[in-house]
């Protein structure tokens, strides 16, 4: 299988701050991949590097087959990105804001009008083609963003964090828009996120980062079938000892992986079924009240606690007080 995207090796420094560590992964031709990883993890340097905008410190990477140190003009010339920060202009329609960036890209008359008619077509916005962008909800700019970063009929799409900041049904949809085109117009994506669920679904391969260092790789049905057993989420009345449930859970044989978030503790068994008479008992045992106790299959959560000895959560609030103390 050809690869649109190959990362060797990459190292980034920023003084003291080593943001990437020697990141290397490669994503096949026509699919969804997933750059998954906390805050701070190194995943914007890592789209800044493949998308021309940054070099690395040391290390090399090929987008489209295309060298982005050697030849970042033709690496832009076949990708298209859409970045956190939207690049609409507020003050002008969606279909004034896409037929500039065909004329950008070279587009005139009639080749212009007709794709910028597909691309509101292929996202719903035939009927808001003549609102101001400002007057559009989050769903419809950020959909938008990602049309205007497709005009030029891209190769490999990038998308920093698609669905930061959208209200869920926003996101959902921006999901199911995601995943038909990456079926229908024949696209790479390469997505970043922090939102586990969200890689879950929609990624067919991803790699998890950690401190700008690659520590799982795999689809998401791969890593969660690494993990033996299910994931038992026990849920403490409010007047429980947390430290006491805690203790009891960890008193059991066969738990692992024991997180605690809020009032919620959460475990690895091999059976999940069995073990959740003998946790009520334990914990009953220790006068631990409980509100509500789920079996599941583990998670990308699970994962990343396995490969990474932390939680996803508290991961990401470790990094957001590291930026607050520089
Ligand atoms: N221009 C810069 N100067 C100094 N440090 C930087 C710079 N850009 C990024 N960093 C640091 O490099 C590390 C990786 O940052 P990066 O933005 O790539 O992470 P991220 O995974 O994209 O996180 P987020 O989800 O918060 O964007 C962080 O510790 C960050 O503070």
């Amino acid at each position: 299988m050809t690869h649109a995207i190959e990362a060797m090796d990459l190292v980034k420094k920023y003084g003291q701050v080593t943001a990437l560590d020697g990141l290397s992964f490669t994503v096949p031709a026509g699919t969804v991949f997933g750059l998954l990883g906390p805050n701070g993890a190194g995943k914007s340097t890592t789209i800044r590097i493949l998308t021309t905008l940054s070099t690395p410190t040391s290390g090399t990477a090929t987008v489209a087959g295309i060298d982005v140190l050697g030849h970042p003009n033709e690496v832009r010339r076949a990708i298209g990105v859409v970045t956190q920060a939207s690049g609409t202009d507020p003050q002008a329609t969606g279909r004034e804001n896409l037929l500039l960036v065909a004329q950008i890209h070279g587009m005139r008359g009639r080749a212009a009008k007709s794709r910028v008619d597909e691309l509101l077509a292929l996202f719903g916005l035939t009927d808001a083609a003549n609102r101001l962008a400002k007057q559009y909800s989050g769903g419809m700019q950020r959909k938008l963003d990602v049309a205007m970063g497709l005009v030029h009929r891209p190769s490999v799409l990038f998308l920093d964090e698609p669905t930061t900041g959208l209200d869920p049904q926003a996101r959902s949809e921006m999901w199911a828009e995601i995943a038909r085109l990456a079926r229908h117009e024949r696209l790479t994506i390469l997505l970043t996120t922090h939102y586990l669920e969200e890689a879950d679904h929609l990624a067919d391969h991803l790699v998890i980062v950690d401190r700008g260092r690659l520590v799982a790789q795999g689809s998401p049905e791969e890593l969660k079938s690494e993990l033996r057993g299910d994931a038992v989420v026990i849920d403490l009345s409010p007047d429980a000892s947390v430290d006491a449930a805690r203790t009891a859970i960890e008193g059991m044989a066969g738990t692992r992986e024991i997180t605690v978030s809020g009032r919620s503790i959460r475990t690895r068994v091999d059976h999940g079924a069995s073990a959740v008479p003998a946790a009520l008992a334990a914990l009953e045992r220790s006068s631990v009240p409980v509100a509500a106790v789920t079996v599941a299959r583990p998670a990308l959560d699970d994962v990343y606690l396995r490969y990474t000895g932390r939680t996803f959560a508290s991961a990401d609030a470790a990094q957001e007080k590291v930026e607050a103390a520089r």
